[in-house]
């Protein structure tokens, strides 16, 4: 019986001696490991967090205190020690366990976005609340080194430091976002991690000098008289103590005691605290921290004695796409890449190992990095950002005011665009195209397949006065789609029946093409004709979709984004605008924040297959039950 079979509540955590809470931050290393090896999930940030949290819980009392993790995939700790480890078996699966924080589970749960940089500003909110009631609870938010590359972290200290109240930041300080965080503020950070024990070195010179004959006094007020110089060299405590912040620090994030006692000092101030904590993502597993790359930031299901992926991943999109930068990259050297501290999920690591110069990685920063985008435009390159779709949200205005209004040419490759699955509602990627849709001069692409993804990445290239997007979704790419025929603008006929006039004119977008062809096949077999096409660049409507629709009764438009706003929208609207009265049934994902489960399950619970769309159709009209969050 390990001491994390009698552990259920954070008052169990603060019940442990020192002694059991070090066996049960052992016990939980081991449950992390062997779950998620199980499941798959962010293995490697939550194992370097585990002696960080149940300090947190040892010292403070959720949820009275609020514990807040900025990004949450580094919660499952919180979780396990919050009531929930029994459901560890169900991680990031219908029905199951969030692999974020959620709210729907736990009291001690008070955020759930996974987009990150934002914990500090919910924890300046919730103080200035507790101010305002009178109420005397401290707020802890722990944020990586990483989320605070994101702008919206300073723009947070700033107000946190304007005022007295109890806020306790906990900086995890693993050095890496991903791969490893970038720029001035990683450097200043990064000086630490080199010597993790700044303290003891200070406290072992102290007794050195202070032991030399008659030199070791003075010598020894020197240093002392230099300390706060020196500490600044090597710490930053300038960067936050400048802001009028009280820093704490640097303190080792794997032991518990210190920890602990550093959290103590930080709640004994009553104000504004940051508690610089030096962790190692993956600690205690060897293939976490063998794994160069990214220290298994997110894995999938493995096998916990190697750290070996069980199944071999397909060609995916984001394999495609990196192959065919690399091959754009060779062909014009204007072209510049832009990652937002992913250059591994977004693919542009190969286009970096082979173009170093040109390609940046602007951190956790998307809003700077679409900006920058813009600057670059306007120095003569192209630059390509690449992010996950759910991220252009961060960078809507800098698109709209930085780009679009200037009509610089800059293409945007939108990875995970669609239902993503796992990682729950703040990761789909089902805005993309109704944003998109209402940037004046924006021009999107939506691939069927890889050839398409090369096509039109080399077709977005080319275009020199405004700015391009091209959306695909996560997982594998699908078998190549060949076309009937190519229409003057680029839409590609892929079904037609020559036999039967009228009919149905399905509107197939990106990834749910091979939906609408299903669909027709569907179709033809109850009597109904339909043609299927694929508008590649779907936004702004091509015209011949205007003049197909005149030749059809309906049109129906099936694309993975949400169904407000999105390419359905857009063509209801072009007919209308045309005079063309032909109804037009938008098939979408229900704009609603939707849980996670696995994406096909998610398509089928928003009625967005064959079956489902034909029987919308042909027959009778099924009303789709949503997993939707209330
Ligand atoms: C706005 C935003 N951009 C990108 C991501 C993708 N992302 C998830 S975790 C992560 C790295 C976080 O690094 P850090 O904050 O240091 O936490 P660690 O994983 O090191 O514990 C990134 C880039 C995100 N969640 N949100
Ligand atoms: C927490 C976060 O935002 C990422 O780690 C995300 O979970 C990665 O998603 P993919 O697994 O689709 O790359
Ligand atoms: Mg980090």
């Amino acid at each position: 019986m390990g001491v994390l079979d009698r552990v259920d509540s954070p008052a169990d955590v603060r019940a442990c001696t020192p002694q059991e809470a070090a066996e049960l931050a052992d016990d939980i290393r081991a449950f992390l490991i062997q779950k998620v090896a199980a499941t798959g999930g962010h293995l490697g940030p939550n194992l370097g967090v585990v002696e960080l949290t149940l300090a947190i819980h040892r010292v403070f009392e959720s949820p009275t205190d609020p514990i807040l993790f900025d990004t949450g995939h580094q919660c499952y700790v919180h979780k396990i020690v919050t009531g929930r480890k029994d459901r560890f078996d169900s991680l990031r699966q219908e029905h199951g366990l969030s692999g974020y924080q959620d709210r729907g589970e736990s009291p001690h749960d008070w955020v759930e976005s996974s987009h990150a940089s934002a914990a500090l500003s919910n924890a300046d909110g919730l103080s200035k609340a507790f101010e305002l009631r009178g109420e005397d609870r401290t707020v802890v938010a722990v944020v990586g080194d990483g989320a605070l590359t994101g702008g919206m972290c300073w723009e947070a200290l700033n107000n946190i430091a304007e005022g007295d109240r109890p806020v306790v930041v906990v900086v995890n300080d693993n050095g890496r976002s991903y791969a490893p965080t970038i720029g001035g503020l990683a450097r200043n950070l990064s000086a630490l991690r080199l010597q993790p024990g700044y303290e003891r070195f200070l406290k072992s010179g102290r007794r050195r000098l202070k032991s030399l004959p008659v030199v070791g006094g003075p010598a020894y007020a020197v240093l002392h008289g230099m300390k706060s110089g020196v500490k600044d060299l090597v710490s930053p405590q300038a960067m936050f103590a400048d802001l009028g912040i009280k820093y704490v620090g640097p303190v080792d994030g794997h032991d518990l005691v210190e920890m602990e006692g550093a959290l103590r000092r930080a709640k004994a101030f009553g104000g504004p605290v940051i508690v610089h904590a030096v962790t190692r993502k993956g600690n205690g597993y060897a293939p976490a921290e063998n794994d160069v790359a990214e220290q298994m930031h997110a894995t999938g299901k493995i096998d916990p004695a190697t750290g070996k992926a069980l199944a071999e991943s397909p060609e995916d999109w984001t394999s495609v796409f990196s192959a065919a930068l690399v091959d754009e990259g060779g062909r014009r050297d204007d072209v510049v890449a832009i990652t937002a501290a992913m250059p591994g999920p977004t693919g542009l690591s190969a286009f970096g190992d082979r173009y170093p110069t040109r390609m940046f990685d602007v951190g956790i920063a998307e809003q700077h990095g679409m900006a920058s985008a813009a600057g670059l435009a306007l120095g003569g390159m192209h630059p390509v950002l690449a992010i996950y779709s759910t991220f252009l949200n961060r960078a809507f205005d800098q698109l709209l005011m930085d780009v679009a209004l200037l009509k610089m040419p800059v293409t945007l490759v939108l990875d995970r665009s669609g239902i993503t699955g796992p990682d729950g509602p703040s990761h789909h990627g089902m805005w993309d195209l109704s944003l998109l849709n209402i940037v004046p001069g924006m021009r999107v692409a939506a691939p069927r397949d890889a050839v398409r993804v090369r096509e039109e990445l080399g077709e977005a290239l080319d275009v020199a006065d405004g700015p391009t997007a091209v959306r695909f979704g996560k997982g594998c790419v699908p078998q190549d789609i060949a076309a009937l025929r190519r229409l003057d603008d680029g839409v590609d006929v892929l079904v037609e029946d020559q036999e039967m006039v009228g009919g149905v004119l399905i509107v197939a977008v990106g990834s749910l093409v091979q939906v609408g062809i299903d669909t027709a096949a569907l179709l033809r077999e109850r009597g109904v004709a339909a043609t299927v096409v694929d508008p590649r660049w779907v936004l702004p409507v091509p015209a011949s979709i205007v003049a197909l629709a005149r030749e059809h009764t309906s049109v129906v438009t099936i694309e993975d984004n949400g169904v407000e706003g999105g390419v359905g929208s857009a063509v209801e609207l072009a007919l209308d605008q045309a005079g063309v009265d032909v109804p037009v049934h938008r098939r979408g994902v229900p704009q609603q924040f939707i849980s996670h489960a696995s994406r096909d399950a998610i398509l089928d619970e928003c009625g967005l297959t064959a079956p489902a769309i034909a029987d919308a159709i042909a027959g009778p009209v099924r009303t789709t039950r949503l997993t939707a969050r209330s």
